[in-house]
């Protein structure tokens, strides 16, 4: 008898962890993860067979060992589910490490990327929703725009810019009930971004009254006192949804975005492009680009085709910040 030999076989059939439990990935803190596992708050760390594979949050992950959720219980994380999408933050939102030079991805699986702007103080930037629109179209991600402070300014002005675009919009003032709101997060995981003061803490408050907990939640399943998280799921109650707020995140990566994909965010513009010689990068310098001349024509807004510009310069490095 080889016993050593008899019993291996069978370990290397047996499928691996067959008693895991699937969960979504909340929040990430330094090494912890925290997971919900049906009702249940979880903390994990990641298992040693994940090798250098990252964990984010919104990622549906199988975990073993103490799923109890208990105080001081820690599960481990032993398999990550294909994405369904990915969003990249932009490299320069955390150039402080080489980690954060390299675009990383802060948010797993969103079904709908809600950009928020105000339509006063801050005034809207199309610049940043045009930006925001490319990234949501490019990893396959519903986009909602989302107007607050309308008790301050009306939103002719932008919905006249995305007339062309089949861009669904909710507006909110502080007086507004949110059941439109409501009714288009149900069931979605949405991902919340938009400048500072756009009013993204006093909306995801009224969505989740308890949010300012939930946040502490977060924060105690961190090592140490001071958190960093980039992303955090919150879970509205009685929805059946996820909103994703990312306080750390400027906007959204689109180094590994072509050209022609980001026409994604431009459906405007795409007719315009045919009469391009081929490889046309439909910048300025390409002076047989047939851009120019569809926007001369009336077919689509010149603001349009700047915007898109800009953001073809801004992924080559040039500086544009403040558009
Ligand atoms: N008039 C008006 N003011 C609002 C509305 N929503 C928020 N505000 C105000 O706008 C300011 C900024 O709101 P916040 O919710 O803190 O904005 P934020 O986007 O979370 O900003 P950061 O916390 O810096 O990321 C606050 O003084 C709010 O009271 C609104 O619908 N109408
Ligand atoms: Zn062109």
């Amino acid at each position: 008898m080889r016993p050593g030999r008899s019993s291996r076989p069978r370990t290397r059939t047996r499928p691996k962890h067959d008693d895991a439990v699937e969960g979504f990935v909340f929040a990430v803190d330094r090494g912890r993860y925290g997971i919900q596992l049906g009702t249940a708050a979880v903390t994990a760390m990641r298992a040693r067979e994940l090798g250098r594979k990252s964990v984010v949050v919104g990622d549906r992950v199988s975990l073993v060992g103490d799923t109890s959720g208990a105080d001081g219980a820690l599960a481990r994380i032993v398999r990550i589910a294909e994405r369904t999408s990915v969003l990249r933050r932009t490299a320069d939102d955390d150039d402080s490490t080489p980690e954060g030079r390299l675009e990383r991805v802060v948010v797993a699986n969103a079904d709908q990327l809600v950009i928020v702007s105000s339509l006063s103080d801050p005034p809207p930037r199309t610049g940043f929703i045009d930006r925001c629109l490319v990234a949501a179209y490019d990893a396959d991600i519903e986009p909602l725009l989302c107007l607050t402070k309308a008790d301050l300014a009306g939103p002719a002005e932008v919905l006249d810019y995305y007339a062309e675009l089949d861009l669904p919009h909710v507006l909110v003032r502080p007086d507004s009930d949110l059941a439109e709101v409501h009714e288009r997060l149900a069931g979605q995981v949405s991902v919340m971004v938009g400048h500072s003061g756009v009013g993204k803490s006093t909306l995801v408050n009224r969505l989740v009254p308890d949010a300012d907990r939930a946040v502490g939640v977060v924060s105690a399943i961190g090592r140490g006192r001071h958190t960093s998280t980039s992303a955090v799921a919150l879970r509205l109650p009685g929805d059946d949804a996820w909103i994703i707020d990312t306080p750390g995140v400027r906007s959204f990566g689109l180094a590994h975005v072509s050209a022609d994909s980001l026409l994604h965010g431009f459906p405007d513009l795409v007719e315009g492009t045919v009469e391009c010689p081929p490889n046309c990068e439909h910048t300025p310098n390409d002076i047989d680009c047939a851009l120019d001349a569809w926007v001369t024509a009336g077919n689509a807004d010149p603001r349009r085709l700047a915007s898109y510009r800009r953001l073809l310069a801004s992924r080559a490095g040039e500086d544009t910040e403040n558009q």
